[in-house]
């Protein structure tokens, strides 16, 4: 039956935040009593992207209802068509704050657990908690990794001396909020560390890393700890940095839509900020409520708009580093082109922190265009998908901003989970749903563009049924449905997650083949951005259980090998993966890193553990 609804709309999304951030995790605990609040849109410099508001404090106070996220998300981002901030009664400031003091003072929250139905007891025993033993991440098949006994531990003379540099609220010991630190947001890597620090400054984060090669203390970089590997906690009992302290807007050049910003700022403060300015950011992410613009940088974030703009190598115009002995790099250029030697910046795009901390970034917006439109669509085959994406590439060409696909075990499990979502098309079945959004200049054309294309690929048996979004709020749920995927999938216990780039037309064999392997011990989703090549396959469980993993794993890297894919298209190696990148790179590659590694990190005090084999980096450096 042929749904199309061909009304066109701008485009909506929903903010969707982590489930244990959004519940009062860990920006909850960071800077709860901050400095005076001040408006994005004032871009003097030094001013704060996330401007904290003087209402927070002091706990106990009696707060505002928690706001309506979803609603919120769409209002922000629907400024484009008359449903601005301020027709609202809302300026980005009162948002923004209001965020925060949810976040902040939210009472039931406000100590340290695990997230809802994640915690099970096998995943508690997997990792034990008294530091300088063998730990075992569960979900993962890597022996226990030993703690490097060449680090030293953290004594009292080390807590005065940070606290001289950050001053008390700079340096957190209390057991909950370091607690919030220590573990990712799936409740999956846990760590033992005992010290969280919140610098404020590049030279605070410099002297803090000078201090602790000098010591040999091992450092874990965190930003808005959104990841899915691992790569942001600490594996033992590593200190905390984290960046959310560092949350300023430096400058906005409009001209050109030069962002230059601290690593802290949000993505989403920051989308707010540039769409404000008539720019977009050229990222964007289901985490995008929680995640930080250093940490997107450090692991070379994708995301839900590369097919447009592309990768952060190509975005990212320069970059303010500290490496591991303290010393400031300076790179922050923001010129387009500069072809003066090695390209450094290049280094600390997707190095996921074990070369140097992101402190500063600038990065090339691209001009915000007046007509979005989103469809959602479904398809009877894998075959169909393609095509579908090679016919979209030729004929939406220069306005198509997103190619999404799911499956329909992703569509179930989206509707069995979150809170507010609908499926537009009527339960069917059809075995695959395409997302497409169109993003121009022109809304006429635009929308007749995709029209004639609609119909042209109905006409054709690519598309069964589809429908495009008339409202804003529609374009919300569409996107919603997508991005709350990863969401929804860690409340149903145990989910293991890969991120693979694989040609497009081999792409789903390896989700039938998983699926066929593990038959009904687990349930198997394929979904992401084919329009990138890149599946996130995930697989579902009611608890982890070593039978399962045995059945994905080596097979999930051996076959994606195979195929010359790679084992992370986008999420890092972090610490799931750093035992596998073999599968994805050369032992010659592989050896090159560990020396550049070594190089600039002689002490291999950055994210230890993580990103490289432990065989590739020297005994004393690698375990
Ligand atoms: O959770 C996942 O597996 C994928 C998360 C993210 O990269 C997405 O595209 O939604
Ligand atoms: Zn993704």
């Amino acid at each position: 039956m042929a749904l199309l609804s061909l009304l066109s709309h701008s485009r909506a999304r929903s903010s969707v935040l982590r489930e244990p951030l959004r519940q009062g995790g860990l920006r909850a605990l960071l800077a709860p009593w901050a400095p005076p609040p001040v408006h994005p849109h004032d871009r003097a410099a030094g001013h704060a992207c996330t401007p904290p508001s003087t209402e927070l404090s002091p706990p106990g106070r009696a707060l505002p209802p928690p706001l309506d996220w979803t609603r919120l998300g769409s209002r922000t981002i629907s400024s484009g068509v008359g449903t601005s901030l301020a027709q609202y009664g809302l300026t980005n400031h009162t948002l923004t704050s209001q965020r925060r003091s949810y976040w902040t003072l939210c009472p039931q929250h406000s100590s340290f657990g695990p997230p809802a139905g994640i915690a099970t007891k096998e995943a508690q025993h997997s990792v034990n908690d008294s530091f300088g033993v063998q730990r075992r991440t569960f979900g993962s098949a890597a022996e226990p990794i030993q703690r490097n006994p060449d680090y030293s531990v953290l004594n009292s003379d080390d807590v005065s001396y940070f606290k001289s540099i950050l001053g008390d609220n700079g340096v957190v010991q209390d057991k909950d909020r370091v607690a919030v630190a220590n573990v990712d947001w799936m409740g999956k890597y846990k760590g033992a560390s005992q010290l969280l620090l919140l610098p404020k400054s590049t030279n605070e984060v410099s002297k803090v890393l000078a201090y602790c090669d000098s010591r040999r203390l091992a450092v874990v970089p965190q930003g808005g700890n959104t990841g899915l590997v691992g790569g942001s906690v600490p594996v033992h009992d590593e200190v905390i940095v984290n960046l959310g302290g560092m949350d300023k807007i430096i400058s906005f050049d409009n001209v050109n839509g030069i962002l230059t910003c601290e690593a802290g700022c949000v993505l989403e403060n920051l989308s707010t900020f540039v769409e404000n300015e008539g720019f977009i950011m050229p990222l964007d992410l289901g985490a995008k409520g929680s995640c930080q613009i250093g940490g997107n940088i450090s692991t070379n974030a994708g995301g839900l708009r590369f097919i447009r703009y592309g990768s952060l190598h190509g975005n990212v115009l320069g970059l303010e580093v500290v490496l591991a002995n303290g010393t400031v790099l300076d790179m922050l250029t923001t010129l387009r082109k500069d072809n003066t030697g090695y390209d450094l910046k290049h280094l600390f795009v997707g190095s996921e922190g074990s070369l140097g901390i992101v402190t500063k970034v600038s990065i090339l917006t691209p001009a915000k265009l007046p007509s979005t439109n989103v469809a959602f669509l479904s398809c009877n085959d894998y075959m169909s998908c393609q095509k579908l994406l090679l016919a979209a590439r030729r004929s939406l060409g220069e306005i198509l901003s997103a190619f999404e696909f799911m499956d329909r075990q992703c569509i179930d499990l989206a509707m069995t989970h979150l809170e507010g979502v609908h499926n537009p098309l009527p339960v069917s079945p059809y075995k695959f749903y395409v997302l497409i959004e169109t993003t121009g200049s022109d809304e006429s054309y635009d929308k007749a563009k995709l029209e004639a294309f609609l119909l042209r690929s109905m006409e054709d048996g690519l598309v069964a049924d589809g429908v495009i979004a008339q409202d804003i709020s529609q374009a919300s749920n569409f996107w919603r449905i997508r991005e709350g995927i990863s969401e929804a999938s860690v409340k149903v216990g145990a989910v293991y997650k890969y991120d693979l780039s694989i040609p497009v037309e081999k792409l789903y064999d390896i989700v039938e083949e998983m699926r066929s392997r593990v038959g009904d011990t687990a349930e198997v989703l394929g979904y992401g951005h084919l329009g990138d090549g890149n599946l996130h396959l995930n697989i579902l469980s009611s608890k982890y259980s070593d039978n399962i993993l045995a059945q994905i794993e080596p097979f999930v890297y051996e076959w994606t090998a195979g195929h010359r894919g790679s084992i992370s298209a986008e999420h890092g190696l972090g610490l799931m993966k750093a035992e596998k990148i073999h599968y994805s790179k050369s032992p010659e590659a592989v050896q090159l890193m560990a020396s550049i590694k070594k190089l600039m990190d002689p002490n291999s005090i950055l994210n230890p553990y993580k990103v490289l084999p432990r065989s590739a980096l020297s005994p004393e450096q690698g375990n």
